[in-house]
């Protein structure tokens, strides 16, 4: 409605200014009568459209094949009402530039010495933004009534419409942020006209049809943004929100630097060409006095302007380094703290992506904004006001040339702004492809499919480079017309300052001044203009980074219960538990069992049954979906997580190790007042670490590589069973990871795991997702899965006897899958068994042995 109401207060303003010129104008020629008509005309159609508006019929009916279906009968409809819209603002464009351009050249020529001449001047003057806002409204009403009908989702608040995908290929869905279009399958995407109202068309709001439909379902669709609870959404930002939030991360004194400089620098940078003026005027009237006097105020002028410069480049440098790091940390700081399914759902390249790439572009336009923005700005009222003092005439000519310059590099400014979308949307596909390629590089090498990846590599890069060519023709086209609008400016200034000046109507000194201004104003424009793409695309660049800055984990780490100080036991109570991202696959399922103060105890189940599943749930990186997991009978969500995790030891079968000396890596997330060298050396001993730790070459202290490849599986595993040890846990997680171990690592794994065990038996409550038949057999108490469930529990003994799913797991150990093994096989077997086990170790075996045959056999 308030496009509406705006157009027709315009129109009946522009019509009484036409009707004005007609009455009371003597100059009306044929000419003026031509264009004041198209005026007229211009307002019609304007007033009709809003009729059309108000009666909420669309601007094109188009006629399609019934076949069609709704959804694409209406993007059809959007599609040639585009067409058309393009075509109709082109001509509006042109007709209203040549009108004003028209109203200034016979303005300018009027002797405004008597008072109906002046008024009548003053009238001219006021229609020229007038035009300028019949052509904004033109334009909003064309684009509003080509748009087809909207729809309404019940996730937005705006009328979506339908968002042609075709041009592009595909645009990326703000909700799920998959790639949704042609190239992808040819998913609809709805897009927020109201939202991306601002006039850089910024804010795109845009859902995919596919991931609207499963929001609606409440699916586990969803962005990069997401919590353990689910997907979140930000606010999309606006230009302005994003220059506050910017101005926001400092301080105020550093923004009253910054701004008195570029104050003062601009203002006197647009008053030097004024007294270069005054001395050529001087000289022309050969007024010596005056010459000296000018003379001074330029010297003056000149060290202070230089001063005040340097003031502005030093503050503006500062803040642009402070605001960078400042900001990086913040946002490494939100990145460290995330839920766990945060992760899950982002590649790594995808988060450095937004640490570094997006960091920088989205500060890098402080300098831009001080440098270009403020200062083109100073530029430009300081310089018109001197203008407007020089000559109000030749001021009212070169500004009407102005406002197409602004038109048209707007509307580059629009276009390059999808190009640049598109464009940061592949170099952040390739930057993924790149990382994930080099993170895993053994296993591609491993698979041969080093081709394969530069492929991917090079389908994203040739697309980035395709849209940056098409991006540059486009520049160029724009510029070459900038230029030529501008050049015609100067060229009118000297035409009609020149005329003037030879009939000593106006000073030379004067022409002097509006040229050199002129000059350093349509430089200060064109910057000005050249550079509003910058803080669009800084806009897009800084929502991903405050959008994470924003984001707060859905479990937090501060905050709750302290850590008991007597022995824990833990409970799960009916734990429900599924993924997020495979929302239909009930991973744990009704799930009740108790791990015992002081006691070990063991889960076993197939693979994928959901045992490290449990232990997730433990360390709480995931709640569950359903029921509670509680400690000592409190739940684990009202405990102060940091402090609960700090009394969990953890060994998992995937060791990471990170870039740092051995004992560094062992004594991982300890303060140095935390642990001494010999804790370190104990634990080590105990983990059967300390004698390779003391054959590498530097011992202790010899730095291990990235992710730790310098080191055998077990003694990766036997430097976590250290990190474990050394933390003194109340609480310890043992993944079993035997498998991928040759048979003498597994024997040193499985005899550092046992000292483990051994060491915090009593003191400590033990959960092992255990393998080994003889820490099963060891364990206080049995727990086995089946497909996220428990289906039985007990002692070794107990469990036998039950000859249920743990006997027949057994006894699969025992016999292989092949089925019952003859005698000889047997003792093969039973030989290679006894063989692997350090000769020590082996009496303890056999023993081991009978007692479990005789189990069996009773
Ligand atoms: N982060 C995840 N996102 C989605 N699904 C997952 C995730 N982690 C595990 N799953 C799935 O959950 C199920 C249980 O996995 P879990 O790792 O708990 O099994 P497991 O019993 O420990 O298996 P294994 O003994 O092979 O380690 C599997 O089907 C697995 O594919």
């Amino acid at each position: 409605m308030g496009l509406i109401a705006g157009a027709v207060a315009v129109f009946l303003l522009d019509s009484v200014f036409v009707l004005a010129r007609v009455l009371f104008s003597s100059r009306c020629g044929a000419v003026d009568l031509l264009l004041l008509a198209g005026r007229l005309v211009g307002g019609s159609f304007l007033a009709a459209l809003a009729l059309r508006l108000v009666k909420g019929r669309p601007l094109l009916d188009v006629e399609l094949n019934s076949n069609v279906s709704e959804q694409q009968q209406q993007l059809k409809r959007k599609e040639k009402g585009e067409k058309w819209s393009s075509l109709l603002l082109f001509l509006a464009f042109f007709y209203l530039s040549a009108c004003s351009l028209r109203v200034a050249l016979e303005v300018v020529t009027v002797d405004v010495s008597s008072f109906w001449n002046s008024l009548w001047v003053v009238i001219e003057i006021l229609s020229l933004p007038i035009m300028q806002l019949e052509f904004v409204f033109i334009k909003g009403l064309v684009e509003e009534m080509s748009a087809g009908d909207g729809v309404k989702l019940s996730l937005h608040e705006h009328l979506l419409y339908w968002n042609d995908v075709e041009n592009k290929g595909f645009v990326e869905c703000s909700v799920c942020n998959e790639k949704v279009g042609e190239r992808t399958g040819g998913f609809l995407v709805v897009q927020c006209r109201q939202c991306t109202g601002n006039e850089w068309g910024h804010g795109g709001f845009q859902v995919c049809t596919c991931c609207f439909r499963k929001n609606a379902r409440g699916g586990s669709a969803g962005g990069l943004l997401r919590g353990d609870k689910g997907p979140k959404h930000m606010a999309r930002l606006t230009v302005m929100q994003y220059i506050r939030r910017l101005a926001a991360q400092v301080q105020v004194s550093t923004l009253a630097m910054v701004a008195i400089s570029v104050a003062c620098s601009q203002s006197l940078n647009a008053y030097i060409p004024k007294t270069q003026g005054d001395i050529i005027t001087a000289l022309t009237t050969g007024s010596k006095d005056s010459f000296d006097h000018y003379l001074t105020d330029f010297a003056c002028l000149v060290v202070a302007q230089a001063v005040a410069a340097t003031a502005l480049s030093v503050t503006s440098r500062a803040l642009s380094a402070r605001l960078f790091s400042d900001m990086s940390i913040k946002l490494f700081a939100s990145l460290l703290k995330q839920d766990i399914a945060f992760y899950d759902h982002t590649m790594t390249g995808q988060m450095s992506a937004r640490l570094f790439n997006d960091m920088r572009q989205a500060t890098s336009p402080v300098h831009i904004i001080i440098h270009d923005f403020a200062a083109n700005i100073v530029m430009l009222v300081a310089g018109f006001v001197i203008c407007l003092q020089s000559s109000w005439r030749l001021t009212v000519l070169a500004f009407t040339v102005l406002t197409p310059v602004l038109h048209i590099s707007r509307e580059f400014s629009r276009w390059a702004r999808k190009l640049m979308a598109s464009q940061h949307t592949f170099i952040c596909d390739a930057h993924g492809c790149a990382i994930q390629a080099l993170t895993n590089i053994r296993t591609v090498r491993t698979f041969g499919a080093k081709g394969m990846e530069l492929e991917k590599f090079q389908f994203h890069m040739q697309k980035f480079k395709d849209l940056g060519v098409k991006s540059a023709w486009g520049e160029g086209s724009s510029n070459l017309l900038s230029t030529l609008v501008q050049q015609g400016a100067s060229f009118i200034i000297l035409w009609y300052g020149g005329h003037l000046a030879l009939k000593q109507e106006f000073p030379v000194g004067a022409i002097i001044t509006f040229t050199y201004l002129w000059n350093r104003l349509s430089t200060a424009f064109t910057s000005l203009t050249d550079n509003l793409n910058e803080p669009v695309k800084a806009v897009s660049a800084g929502q991903r980074v405050f959008e994470l800055m924003d984001l707060e984990p859905d479990i937090a780490e501060e905050g709750g219960e302290p850590f008991p100080s007597s022995k824990v036991g833990i409970s799960f109570r009916n734990v429900d538990f599924s993924y997020q991202c495979r929302p239909d696959k009930k991973v744990l399922g009704g799930v009740t069992l108790d791990l015992e103060a002081g006691k070990t105890t063991a889960v076993v189940g197939k693979s994928g049954c959901g045992k490290s599943t449990l232990s997730k749930l433990l360390l709480r990186f995931y709640d569950p979906v359903k029921g509670a997991v509680y400690l000592n009978g409190v739940d684990l969500q009202q405990l102060h997580l940091l402090q609960y995790r700090a009394n969990v030891g953890v060994v998992s079968q995937d060791t990471q190790l990170f870039r740092s000396s051995v004992s560094e890596n062992i004594t991982y997330g300890l303060r140095a007042t935390e642990y001494t060298l010999q804790d370190v050396e104990r634990a080590a001993s105990l983990a059967n670490a300390d004698e390779f730790i003391r054959s590498l070459p530097e011992g202790y202290n010899t730095m291990v590589g990235e992710s730790g490849h310098d080191l055998s599986g077990g003694q990766k595993q036997r430097l976590s069973i250290a990190r474990a040890l050394v933390r003194r846990p109340r609480i310890l997680l043992l993944d079993e990871a035997t498998s991928a171990l040759d048979a003498e690592n597994e024997a040193m794994v499985q005899e550092a795991l046992d000292s483990l065990m051994q060491q915090m038996q009593g003191a400590c409550t033990i959960m092992v997702i255990a393998h080994r038949l003889s820490t099963i057999k060891n364990a206080d108490h049995i727990i086995v899965l089946h497909e996220g469930a428990v289906v039985e529990q007990g002692t070794h003994e107990e469990l036998l006897q039950n000859d249920g799913n743990y006997a027949s797991m057994i006894s699969r150990q025992l016999h292989g899958d092949s089925g019952p093994k003859t005698l000889e096989q047997a003792m093969e077997d039973f030989t290679r068994l006894v063989e692997a086990v350090p000769a020590e170790q082996r009496n303890q075996l056999l023993i081991d042995i009978i007692n479990l045959a005789k189990g069996m056999a009773s």
